[in-house]
Formats: C-alpha cells, structure tokens, sequence
C-alpha cells in the first residue's frame, strides 16, 4: 500500500512541479559548467552577462531591442577583429569586423561559406522557395537567372515612373502635414515605410497600394491636429487592409526565435494570421493572372520590351518560353521585394531625413549641386538615366554616407561549410560567423585603425580600399566619398551595406535608384528644419533592420527657410 503510495507521488506532476524552483535558481551555473569552452584563441565575450537585454533572443522585451549591430559594437570595443560569443551549450557565434577579410570571405570563398541554415528558415515559412529562405544550390541559381534581368538598367529605367508616382505623392503628404503642424516636429518613419512600400509594390508588380492616397484623404479632413507630451503634433492614419495584412506577415517573421520553424508552427496556428497570409496570396494571385491577360493581348514579344515592373517582366519571358517558374515561386520572389525591399528602403530614408535635419549645409549644398548640374529637375521628375554618379557625384555621396552610417543591415551571417581558417584562426565546421557593418564607423574612443592592422594575417590580401581617418567613421560627412576634382569614389573607405558576393543583396541596384529619386526629390522639396533636443535621439531599435527610435522631421519650403535664416 505504502509502495503505491511512493510510486503514485513519484509518477504525479506535484513532484517534478517542485523541481522547478531549484532548476530557476541552478540555471545560471549549470549552463556555465555545460557551456564548451569554445574556439580556442579566439577572444570570448562572457557571454550573456554583459549583453543580456541585447542579444535578440534573450532579450525578454521582444523584438524591439538594440539587437545584432549593438552587439557588434560592444564586441568589437572589447575584443577587437574576431571574437566568439557563447549564445548556448549548442552554439558559438564568431564575429568577424576585419574589412578586408569580410570583403575576401564574402567575394570570394564561397566555397567554404554559404547563407546559415537558421537565417534562411527564418524567412522559408513566408516565402518557401524565395532566393533568401535558400542555401545556395540549383532553386537559388534558377530564382536569380530568372528574376536577374529586373535588375538591369533597362528593366530599372522602365519602371521609375512607377517609384516616382510615391515619391510624388510622399512630398504632397508632407507638404500637407507640415501646413497642419503649423511649425512643430512629427514622426517619419510611418510615412517613409508606406512610401517604399508603395514604390516598392509598383516595381515589383504594376500597381501601388495607394497607402499615402490614403493618408492624404484621412488628413486632409482634419482640423486640428493635437500636440504629443513631446510637443509634436500628433497624425494618427490607418493603412488599407491589404497593407495592413503585409505588415503583419513582416512582423510574423520570427526574427528573435532559437528555433523559427517552431515559432512559426505557432503563429501559423493563428487564424489571424491565415486571414492575413490568404489576403496577401489571393491578391499576388489575382495580379499573376491580369499580367497574363495582359501579356496575351499585347503579345509576349511587345509584353518583354515594355515590361514596368518585375512581374510582368517574368511573366513575358514564361510565354516566349524563354524559362519558367511554377506560380508559387513567382509569387514568393515578387512579394520577397516587399519583404526584403520595404523596410530597408524605408529605414535607410528615414535615417537620411534626420542626416539631413543635423547638417543645414549638407542639405543646402545638395540642393545647389542639383539645380547647377540639373536646373530642369526643378521642373519634372528625374529619370534612371539623370541620377548616376558621373551627373550628380554629391548626391551619390550623400546615398552612400547616409547608406554607411545607418547600417539598416546590423551584419550578414554566414554557416561554415567546412573547417576554415579567418584572420589565423581554425573555425570548425557548421560556425555561424557574422560579418559586422560596425567596421569603418568607429569614433574616436574606439581605435580600431591601429587593431586591425595588427592581426591581418595575409599581407597578400590586396586592399580595395583605405580605412576612414581614425576617429571619424561616426561623423555623417559626404565629403568622405569626394575626390580632390569633385568625383564620386565608391571605393573611398569601407562600407558594405548591401554585403558582397554571391548572396549579397539582390535588389542593391533597384534600392539604390529608389534611394537616389526619393533623396534628390525630397531635398529640392524641403528644407528639413532643426527639430527640439527631445526629438532628436539617435538612438537605435532592431528587427529585421536598424530604426532610430525617434524618427521627428519639420519640413518647410525652401522659401520658408530662406526667409528665416
Ligand atoms: C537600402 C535598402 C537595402 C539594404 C540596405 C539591403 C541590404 C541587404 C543585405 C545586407 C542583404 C543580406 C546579404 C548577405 O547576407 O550577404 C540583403 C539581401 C537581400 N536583399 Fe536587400 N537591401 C535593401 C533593399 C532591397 C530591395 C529593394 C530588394 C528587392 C528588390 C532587396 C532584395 C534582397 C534579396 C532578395 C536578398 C536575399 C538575396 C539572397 O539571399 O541571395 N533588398 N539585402
């Protein structure tokens, strides 16, 4: 009888129930004692003590932490061009911020690096055969020979009337917004999203969600605008469903999670989000089908040569037979524009607008550069073939600072294939590596000059680039990118924000042309004014890239600044 007793409390939930006190309290040492030692020779962060809150997931807050690009930061302060940091008893993460090293790794060694397993199921739940949800091998190859040509200046120059229709519509609802304000600050970043994602939505398929229309309409009836504890005045708008149910897939995507395909079960358990993903599907579906329509009646050979955006481009080269993709892959790479394309862009313009709200002379030197080179582009839109770096080099200059030191990208992340040796040290097989962007900004307290120079390892590494004088990389400074005759020098110092190589961004060329049409319009539009100290942090949160926390602009007519200076 007794026995029975015993085995019943063993067997019964209580008894493991009352363990869990003594696990909470054993954690800390019990990892520490199972945790590897790690690579040796490699310095260690000992990690999670000084990062906890950082790392993204161990972060208890969610998504919105200072996640990868702080870290980097940290690490590379501390330890210097590679470092480990023990996430788990299961994983160590190698941290590379040598330039010349991740330049070679990631144009070069393909062989011995490839996209990590865990990056790419973070995003294969949403976009299943997307070029970024694969290791690279036949699909990936295939994906990027079809969808290559949206890329090329032709495919570029055919589709800017499609961009150009948001960043018109952008200045309009600025203009609206700053006569409501009535000269206080309000915030960017919703805006500069929607307009991307409206850009972005016209490249990639023909027809823009009309998300800024939209804000116009619900601000235009609004008679007074109230004012936030911060002073600011407050526009509150809602986007259309179908912009709504994008956002959500962007936001399901588990960014934070050790293990994103069982996050992602979860949330697909969500009838939430299966509206949401059938909203978006349904509607990709409904274009497929009107871009085949459409290519029948003008004929494939016509529908190729005037093909505005990606999907109809695809859809022409399927009916001249030239190759094929299944609906489902063409659907997942053209709304993979939106998911790779929207937030990025939209961020990296976000930053621009604060860039230029803190440098007056910037701003105004932009605008008298333009208007010397190119006193038309008062009068109409720019097309692809105005804005390159040979007719407007500081412009250029200014896409790539502004691209430089926003770091939208925090870093790239790369799996081992297998055993290999960085900066001296062997890294067994299956490492997750990351590739810093923290590299070439450093300021003054951190002189990474010096520490680089004495761990490269190969003096045989031909050096594409010079490092940015010591102390300055923090310093938003076009001038950087300028030569002595007034060029334009990409190769001036280091910057990778769209990473290199094979697997580097694949719509560089489109976010570039986007970033060119909407700062050149954006800055012979408006003066940004100065916004109050309280609204002008430069403060950082991550998620699949790096948003200032507070995004306040005041725009005003130039007219309107002149008279005040
Ligand atoms: C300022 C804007 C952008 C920035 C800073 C940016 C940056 C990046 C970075 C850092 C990567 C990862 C590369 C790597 O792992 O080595 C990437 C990948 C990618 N980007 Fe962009 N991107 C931007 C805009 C866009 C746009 C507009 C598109 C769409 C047309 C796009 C499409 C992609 C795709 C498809 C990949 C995955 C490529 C692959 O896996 O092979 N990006 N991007």
């Amino acid at each position: 009888m007794s026995l029975a007793i015993h085995a019943n409390f063993f067997l019964s939930p209580l008894f493991y129930l009352a363990f869990i006190p003594f696990i909470y309290l054993l954690r800390k040492p019990f990892l520490r004692l199972i945790t590897p030692r790690g690579i040796p020779g490699i310095p260690t962060l000992p990690s999670p003590a000084p990062l906890t809150g950082d790392i993204p997931w161990l972060a208890k807050t969610g998504k919105t932490t200072e996640g990868m690009t702080r870290i980097m930061d940290v690490v590379a302060k501390e330890l210097g061009p590679i470092a480990q940091i023990r996430i788990s008893f299961l994983d160590t993460l190698v941290v590379v911020m040598d330039y010349q090293e991740i330049e070679s790794i990631l144009q070069v060694r393909h062989a011995e690096f490839d996209r990590g397993e865990n990056t790419a199921r973070v995003f294969r739940h949403l976009l299943p055969t997307g070029q970024i949800s694969q290791i690279t091998g036949p699909m990936w190859k295939h994906h990027r020979r079809i969808i290559g040509p949206a890329m090329t200046s032709k495919h570029l120059s055919l589709t800017t009337p499609r961009a150009n229709e948001a960043v018109k519509n952008l200045i309009d609802l600025f203009k609206l917004k700053a006569d409501k304000a009535e000269g206080r600050s309000f915030v960017a970043e919703g805006d500069m999203e929607s307009a991307t994602m409206d850009a972005i939505c016209g490249m990639a398929f023909g027809a823009s969600w009309d998300i800024l229309d939209g804000f116009k309409e619900q601000i235009q009836s609004v008679e007074s605008v109230p004012t936030g504890p911060l002073g600011d005045a407050v526009f509150k708008t809602t986007r259309p469903g179908i912009a709504d149910s994008t956002w959500h897939l962007f936001e399901s995507l588990p960014l934070t999670s050790p293990f994103p395909a069982i996050s992602h079960f979860f949330t697909s358990l969500s009838p939430t989000h299966r509206r949401h993903t059938r909203n978006v599907q349904s509607y990709l579906q409904n274009r497929l089908a009107e871009s085949r329509k459409k290519t029948k009646s003008i004929g494939p050979e016509a529908a190729v040569e005037m093909a505005d955006n990606t999907l109809d481009m695809m859809v022409a080269r399927e009916f001249r037979a030239e190759d094929w993709m299944p609906d489902n892959e063409m659907i997942d790479e053209v709304l993979q524009y939106l998911v790779a394309g929207t937030e990025t862009s939209g961020v990296t313009l976000t930053w621009f607008l604060k860039y230029m709200t803190n440098n007056p002379s910037v701003q105004r030197k932009l605008r008298d550069h333009v208007l010397t080179r190119m006193p038309e582009l008062q009068d109409r839109q720019p097309t692809f073939e105005d804005l390159n770096a040979a007719n407007l080099p500081y412009l250029e200059a200014v896409v790539f600072e502004s691209l430089r030191l926003s770091r939208t990208a925090g870093g790239y992340v790369r799996q081992a294939k297998q055993d290999v040796v960085v900066l001296g040290h062997r890294i067994p097989k299956g490492t997750t590596v990351i590739f810093t962007t923290a590299t070439g900004t450093e300021d003054a307290s951190t002189p990474q000059t010096e520490q680089l120079a004495d761990v490269r390892y190969d003096p045989s590494v031909k050096r594409k680039v010079g490092y940015w004088t010591p102390g300055t990389g923090h310093v938003f400074d076009p001038e950087r990118w300028m030569t002595d005759k007034g060029e334009f020098d990409p190769y001036a110092g280091p910057s990778l924000p769209f990473s290199l190589g094979q697997r580097g961004c694949f719509g560089k060329n489109l976010a570039l042309l986007e970033l060119r049409l909407f700062m050149v319009q954006l800055n012979l539009a408006f003066f940004f004014g100065r916004v109050p100290d309280a609204l002008n942090s430069m403060a950082v949160f991550e998620t699949v890239a790096s948003h200032p926390r507070q995004s306040y602009i005041r725009p005003m007519s130039w007219e309107t600044a002149e008279a005040q200076a």
